[in-house]
């Protein structure tokens, strides 16, 4: 394809948005779907997302609107609506452009099937090209023009190569690659593990607990990468390296902060604060991926015993530090 022109944004949160005026900074024509009609019409009045971006002008060149037909004059379409909603969303958009590249842009494994998103998609729109978008990449940072960079990956080289260029623009640089398998893993996976480096902060353990943990659920996130196909550099990336460090590292991200609750005596229920937690969405999936690969995956499996409330952080806690020793 040539460089598309028209890009369509499907979902209005806080990503959507942001990406939406990182599309039309890098220049193109922006449709940005909600499914809230006034929601809708109060962005196209107010020229801001104040339910999710407040403060954040959306850029000239984005038009708001709730009518899904209206996607049909887009080049391509990001799909950023939560990771849960992913292939339903796929399945919606079938009548309006069976053959509309697709970029993933939520992050996360399906609850219900284990399915990853790009297979998801697949299945619900067969015929129209995937790609995927992941990488450490704030919302409210790429909103308001901060630099940063993330990758954009496809099957097909020469698509990657072509959307990346699209989106690309003064303050978002996407790479692109031929590894979307690695990129999706790496935005999936990243969400559970910053769940449980927020807990220790939480719970007081240290930075030094935490960096153990960061790196020992790196290992583990390579370990079922590789067994999923993904390759090793891949996951030393912008979407795996590079977004471990973001989201474990700053109280900004809802699946850290989440933990950070937890660890500090909150309900797994209260600890959301009512905010999108992938990581929690994710937990159970990726487990259970795992344990069907026959891989070990302590880390996650803590988080998701947690969540379940098969033990309490006291207990993971213990969990972890008395597993046998081992060479790293
Ligand atoms: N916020 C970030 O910084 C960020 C950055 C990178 C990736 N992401 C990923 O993008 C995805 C979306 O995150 P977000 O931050 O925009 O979340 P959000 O909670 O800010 O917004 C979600 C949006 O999806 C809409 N929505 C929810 N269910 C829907 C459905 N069934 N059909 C249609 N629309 C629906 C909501 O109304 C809302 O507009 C997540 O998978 C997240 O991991 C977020
Ligand atoms: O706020 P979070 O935890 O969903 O993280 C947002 C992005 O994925 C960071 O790259």
């Amino acid at each position: 394809m040539s460089a598309p022109a028209r890009i369509g944004v499907v979902g209005g949160g806080a990503w959507g948005t942001a990406l939406a005026n990182a599309a039309a900074l890098a220049g193109r024509d922006v449709i940005l779907w909600l499914r809230d009609t006034e929601a809708a019409a109060r962005m196209a009045a107010t020229r801001e997302n104040a339910a999710y971006l407040p403060g954040v002008p959306l850029h000239p060149r984005v038009s708001p609107t709730a009518t899904l037909g209206d996607l049909a004059a887009a080049d391509a379409l990001l799909l950023v609506t939560p990771a849960q909603t992913t292939r339903a969303m796929a399945a919606a958009l079938a009548p309006v452009s069976p053959v509309t590249p697709l970029v993933i842009c939520a992050k996360g494994v399906e609850r219900e099937t284990g399915a990853f998103l790009s297979d998801a998609v697949a299945e619900a729109r067969p015929g129209a090209p995937v790609a995927i978008l992941s990488g450490p990449s704030f919302a409210h940072d790429v909103a308001r023009g901060l630099p940063t960079a993330v990758t954009l990956a496809a099957a097909d080289g020469g698509l990657a190569r072509d959307l990346a260029a699209a989106l690309s623009g003064p303050a978002l640089r996407v790479y692109h690659g031929t590894d979307p398998r690695g990129v999706e893993i790496g935005g999936a996976a990243k969400n559970v593990l910053a769940i449980a480096c927020g807990a220790v902060i939480g719970r007081g353990l240290g930075e030094s607990a935490k960096a153990a943990l960061m790196a020992r659920g790196f290992a583990e996130l390579l370990r079922f990468a590789a067994a999923h196909g993904a390759r090793p550099e891949t996951i030393m990336g912008l979407s795996g390296l590079g977004d471990v460090v973001l989201t474990c590292g700053s109280a900004q991200s809802r699946n850290f902060a989440f933990g950070e609750r937890l660890g500090a005596g909150a309900s797994v229920a209260a600890a959301s604060g009512g905010k999108l937690v992938e990581g929690a969405a994710t937990a159970g999936a990726l487990v259970g991926l795992a344990r069907r690969a026959g891989l070990d995956m302590p880390v996650a499996e803590a988080v998701q015993a947690v969540l379940s409330g098969e033990i309490d952080l006291e207990g993971a806690t213990g969990r972890l530090m008395n597993r046998p020793l081992r060479a790293e």
